[in-house]
This record gives structure tokens, sequence and C-alpha cells, in this order.
């Protein structure tokens, strides 16, 4: 049941998930004829680019704390059931076929842990619980860092400087093998560092992760694609489709670590990233420093606020190429507005994980309607499906608007 919640496509073959994606890709494109958002030549969508990796590949994944199948408060993994109905129920991770091994022995020691803690688990922010999630991250190198989040309302303070201890102890015998174990403390859905620190209880304090010839740093929090032989294979089609040259300047918007201005720094003027998670843009400064990159900057912000002070940077620039990679949920009009006001960019690559999410249809919708902002509007002219996500619904979507 777990598997079919996951990941739904996990009975097809391979081949078949493809055409599965290919067709979506069409269906996207039929909402912007159905919003009159396409001009009268018809854009491209190119056929999808495979994952070289399709089992085991996840290099993040987030485990919750809830009831399982045998009513044990403490199950570590994920759930299945509607909150609605009051079905929720917790299953561990043992079957799922996009999870690394490690990532699953993990969540087991967890678990193994707090079962044996006094300490109740955390099933909603205001249960007096304690325990809630298990982050797991690694890299190529199999070198796993995990970072625990409980609720600090569940435990007066001194109990929780010896959780910590505990908690470090166990994985430290538990053969868990981990680079780094992190402690957050988090009363909200979910807590940024900026908002709780990441507290390092011991090991080194980063990952790193090598994608053509580049080394990046990344922080407990900072984002990287998911299955990383996949991200080396879109961010080669985005540098395709960006048509870079010496002149240009790239806004690598929505930056993250900084893969997409790094990964085209040869090929630019310079570039200018902007994100809004701060620790993602250290990572950002330093991955370009140790990569001897010079010609990248980067500002932490959001788009729809730090655009029009950034631009102030870049406005004598001839040419100017924008590369937008927020998440799923979009950015917001606001940012789509000051967009269109560069002058200089009449190429736009919106990388999206969730086209169809209406977040992003407005994006798309803002970005080609006329009537929305009197700078020219731009026109969808090709899409190029990656599938970063094996077995699941979910596709990695480059589409190139040009003006
Ligand atoms: C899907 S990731 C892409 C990161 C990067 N392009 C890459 O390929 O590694 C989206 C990033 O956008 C950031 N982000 C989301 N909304 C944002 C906004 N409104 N302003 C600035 N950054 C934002 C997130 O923190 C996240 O790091």
């Amino acid at each position: 049941m777990l598997a079919d919640v996951v990941t739904p496509l996990w009975r097809l073959d391979y081949e078949q998930q493809l055409s599965t994606k290919q067709q979506w890709c069409g269906e996207i494109l039929n909402k912007f004829y159905d919003r009159k958002l396409t001009q009268s030549k018809q854009p491209k969508i190119h056929r999808i680019i495979s994952s070289p990796v399709i089992e085991g590949y996840r290099n993040k994944d987030e485990f919750s704390v809830r009831t399982g199948a045998d009513g044990n408060p403490k199950t570590v993994g994920f759930f299945i059931g509607k909150p609605v109905e009051g079905n929720v129920c917790c299953v561990p991770p043992t079957h799922l076929i996009n999870v690394k091994e490690r990532h699953k022995e993990l969540s087991q020691i967890y678990q193994e842990f707090i079962r044996n803690s006094p300490l109740r688990a955390c099933h909603d922010l205001h249960d007096g619980g304690y325990w809630r999630n298990l982050i797991v991250r690694s890299n190529s190198q199999n070198e796993v860092i995990a970072a625990v989040v409980v609720h600090p309302g569940g435990a007066m303070p001194d109990v929780v400087e010896k959780s910590k201890e505990s908690l470090m102890h166990h994985f430290l015998n538990s053969g868990s093998n981990l680079k780094a174990l992190y402690f957050q403390t988090c009363c909200q859905t979910r807590c940024a560092s900026d908002v709780s620190p990441f507290i390092l209880l011991y090991g080194e304090p980063y990952l790193y992760e090598e994608l053509d010839g580049y080394k990046f740093r990344i922080s407990p929090d900072s984002f990287f694609q998911v299955n990383p032989p996949a991200a080396s294979l879109m961010y080669n089609a985005v540098l395709k489709m960006s048509h870079l040259n010496k002149k240009c300047t790239l806004l690598d918007l929505c930056c993250g670590t900084g893969a997409v201005s790094i990964l085209a720094s040869d090929y630019v003027r310079g570039s200018i990233g902007i994100e809004i998670v701060s620790q993602a843009v250290n990572d950002a400064v330093i991955n370009a420093k140790m990569n001897s990159v010079t010609n990248c900057h980067f500002f932490c912000g959001r788009i729809e606020k730090t655009i029009s002070k950034v631009f102030k940077e870049v406005e004598a620039s001839p040419e100017i190429v924008i590369v937008l990679n927020p998440g799923r949920a979009g950015i917001d009009r606001a940012g789509i507005r000051a967009i269109r006001k560069i002058k200089q960019a009449s190429r736009l690559i919106y990388i999206s994980c969730k086209a169809d999410s209406m977040s992003s249809m407005q994006n798309f919708h803002d970005l080609c309607n006329p009537k929305f902002d009197p700078s020219p509007a731009y026109h969808l002219t090709r899409m190029q499906p990656v599938d970063m996500f094996p077995h699941t619904n979910h596709c990695e979507l480059i589409m190139l608007f040009q003006r």
C-alpha cells in the first residue's frame, strides 16, 4: 500500500513509466491551449530524458513518526491513509524501491531509539509529544548525514539536553556510521535553519557532492537535486536550451546551492543568483570559491523583493538569460511582473518539479499573458521533460519561454 502511495508507477516497467510522463507533458501543453497562452507556432516537446539510476536514487528522505499498523505510536516511516478519514497509518519504508538501503537502516535505528525512550512521539504540534522527523541525506560516495527533529514543548530544557546525549550515543553505538548527526527543535510544521538552527551533535558539518567535475558543499537545510545523475542530465539540457554566450549574464533565480550558475560559469560573462535560504546562499558562495569560479555572485532574499535591487548590478548587460527554478509553490505574481520588466531577457527557462500545480500554472499564465503587464509577454517554445523521480508521478520539466 505504501509503495502505491509513494511510488504509484512501480508496477509499470520503466519504458511505460517514461511514456506516461511524456504523455503528461502533452496534457500540460493542452492547459496552455485552454488558457490561450500559446501563439500560432506549436511548442516542441522533446523526448523525455530518462534517469540513469532508477532504484535507491533518492539522496534525501524525511521520515515521520506516527502510529503503525500494529498500533505502536512510535513507528518511523511514511504515511498511508487520509487525515480527514482518521485512518492515517505510518509504514516503515522497507519495500520502497526509490529509497536507499542505508536510509532505510537509519530509519530503523531511529525507530529503535525512540521506542526505548520515555519521551512520547509528537504526532501533531499540540499533543505534547517530543520525537518528530528524521531527515537523512547522502551523497554518491554513500556518506550519510542525519538530522533528528523534536518538538521543544514535549520536554523540559534539561530533558532536551539529556535526550541529545542519549541520541548521540545511540547513533554512535548502533553501527549507523554517520558522517554527521544534527538535532533541531521545531514547533512549526517545518523550521528553516534561520528560525531554528540545526545543531551538530557530532561529525563533520557538511556533505559534499560532485556534479560534472564541480564539487558542491551541502548544508543540512540547503536544497540539492534529489537524484544527482538525473540532475546532471537536466542541467546539461538547461545549458543547451539557454544558448549562453560570453556577452550574456545569467540570472539564476531560486539558485539553491548555486548549481546552475556554477555549471554555466564557463559559458557566460557572469551570473547572479538569488535564493531565500541563507544557508544555501552561504553554500553557493563557498561552492563558487571551491571550484575557482569567480564570475558568480549570490544574494539572499525572496525573488519578489530582491530582484529589482539586484537587477541594478546587471542593468548594463546587453543580454540576460533567466533560469527560474522555484519549488512546487512557484513564485508570487509580483516576482513574475518584475521578471517581465527585464527588457534584455528574451529567453527564460522555467524548471518546474510540478508544472501542473495551480501556482506554477499561474506563473506561466503571468509570463505569457499580454494583459498582465505592459512589457512584452513570453511564449512557450520548448518543453524538455526529465525523469528525476522514477516510479513516482512526478517529473521535472524544463520549459523555454521566449519573446
Ligand atoms: C527546486 S530548488 C532549485 C535550486 C537550484 N536551482 C538547483 O537546481 O539546485 C528551489 C529553490 O528555490 C528557493 N526558493 C523558493 N521560493 C523562493 C523565492 N520566492 N525566492 C527565493 N528563493 C526561493 C528554495 O529555497 C530552493 O532552494
